[in-house]
C-alpha cells in the first residue's frame, strides 16, 4: 500500500497524532521499524510518511525538516508571532530586541503583534499616542510587519488572522501580554482559559511537554506553547549582531569600512540612517547594548 504524508500535529511520548494531507483525517500513529529507536527524533511539526498496517497506522518515515525549534520542540515553523502589550504591562522594547534577535538567528519570519490598543486609544483609527507610536513606528521602519490588536473588541483581528493564514505559528512574548486572548479570538472553538497557554509551557519541572499544533478559523496553525521564553543571545560574534539587525543588515553594505560594529567608526551609514530617521534612534540603542553584552562575552572568554 502506498505511503500517506501527512504533518505530526501533536507528538506525545510514543503516539504522535498525524493529520493527513488528502483526507484531513487526524490518526493515532505508532512508529514503524528503526524509527522506533528513534523516537525523540520525530517531532511535532514534522511532515511524515504514514503506512496502515492491519494493527493501526505507522510513521514509517520523516521528512527533511526546513527547522526545529528546541523550545518548543517543535519542526517545519514558518513564523514567530511575537505579542507585546501597548500598556499593562508595559513593553520593554530591549527584550523584544532579543526575541527577534534569536528568531533572526533561526531565519524565522517574525510578525510583531502589539495587544491592548484599547488601552492607549478610544477608538482603532486613532493615532498612537507616545511612547506607543515611537515603539511601532521603529519595529515598521526595521521592516517588520506589525499589527496592532484589541483581542476583547475585536480589532485588528481579521488582518491578523490573513497573516497568520498559511503554516505554523509560534508565539512569543511576555506573561500577561494577551497570547491566550488573542489565542481564543482567533479560534473561538479552542476556549483556552485565560493563562493557560503558559500553564503549558511546564513551569512545575516535573510536567511532560507534548506540543500541539492547533488549527486557527481562517487557516494556518499554532503551537499551544510559546517559545522564545529565554533572553540569552545566541552564540554571536559582535561583527555577527549586526545581521541579525534588519534595518542594519539593510545599510550596513554603504559604510566605509568592512568589519563595521557601527558604533563609532568612520563613515559609518548606519550611524546616518539613524541621523536620517530610516534607523530608530532607541533601536540604534539597543543594538549597542547587545553588542557590548557580546564584546563582554567575548571578553570573558579570553580571560
Ligand atoms: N484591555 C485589554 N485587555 C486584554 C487584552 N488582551 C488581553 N487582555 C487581558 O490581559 C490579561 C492577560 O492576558 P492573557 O491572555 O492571559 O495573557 P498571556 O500572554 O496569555 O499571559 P500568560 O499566560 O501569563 O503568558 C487578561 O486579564 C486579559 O483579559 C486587550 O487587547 N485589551
Ligand atoms: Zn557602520
Amino acid at each position: 500500500m502506498p505511503a500517506r504524508t501527512g504533518t505530526v500535529v501533536k507528538a506525545q511520548t510514543n503516539l504522535y497524532e498525524v493529520r493527513l494531507d488528502d483526507t484531513g483525517e487526524v490518526l493515532l500513529c505508532a512508529l514503524r521499524g528503526r524509527l522506533r529507536r528513534q523516537a525523540g527524533d520525530v517531532l511535532t511539526g514534522d511532515r511524515v510518511e504514514v503506512v496502515l498496517q492491519p494493527g493501526g497506522a505507522a510513521i514509517e518515515r520523516v521528512l527533511p525538516r526546513r527547522n526545529r525549534l528546541v523550545r518548543p520542540p517543535i519542526a517545519n515553523v514558518d513564523r514567530v508571532l511575537l505579542i507585546q502589550s501597548l500598556a499593562d504591562p508595559d513593553p520593554v522594547p530591549i527584550l523584544m530586541d532579543r526575541v527577534l534577535v534569536q528568531a533572526e538567528a533561526l531565519e524565522l519570519p517574525v510578525v510583531l503583534c502589539f495587544t491592548k490598543l484599547d488601552l492607549v486609544v478610544k477608538s482603532p483609527d486613532d493615532p498612537l499616542p507616545e511612547p506607543s507610536a515611537r515603539l511601532v513606528d521603529g519595529y515598521r521602519r526595521a521592516g517588520y510587519p506589525v499589527h496592532l490588536v484589541a483581542a476583547p473588541r475585536g480589532w485588528g483581528l481579521d488582518a491578523l488572522a490573513a497573516a497568520l493564514k498559511e503554516g505554523a505559528t509560534v508565539l512569543a512574548g511576555p506573561s500577561g501580554a494577551g497570547k491566550s486572548t488573542l489565542l481564543n479570538a482567533l479560534q473561538p472553538g479552542l476556549q483556552l482559559a485565560t493563562g493557560e497557554v503558559s500553564r503549558k509551557l511546564g513551569r512545575g519541572r516535573h510536567t511532560t511537554r507534548h506540543v500541539a499544533l492547533l488549527p486557527l478559523a481562517e487557516g494556518g496553525w499554532v503551537a499551544d506553547t510559546p517559545g522564545f521564553s529565554r533572553v540569552d543571545l545566541p552564540d554571536l560574534e559582535p561583527e555577527e549582531l549586526g545581521d541579525l539587525w534588519p534595518e542594519i543588515r539593510r545599510e550596513a553594505p554603504d559604510c566605509r569600512f568592512r568589519g563595521c560594529l557601527h558604533r563609532s567608526e568612520p563613515g559609518c551609514a548606519v550611524r546616518a540612517a539613524r541621523d536620517a530617521g530610516r534607523i530608530a534612534a532607541w533601536r540604534y540603542q539597543n543594538y549597542l547594548v547587545l553588542l557590548g553584552e557580546l564584546e563582554e562575552r567575548l571578553a570573558e572568554r579570553y580571560k
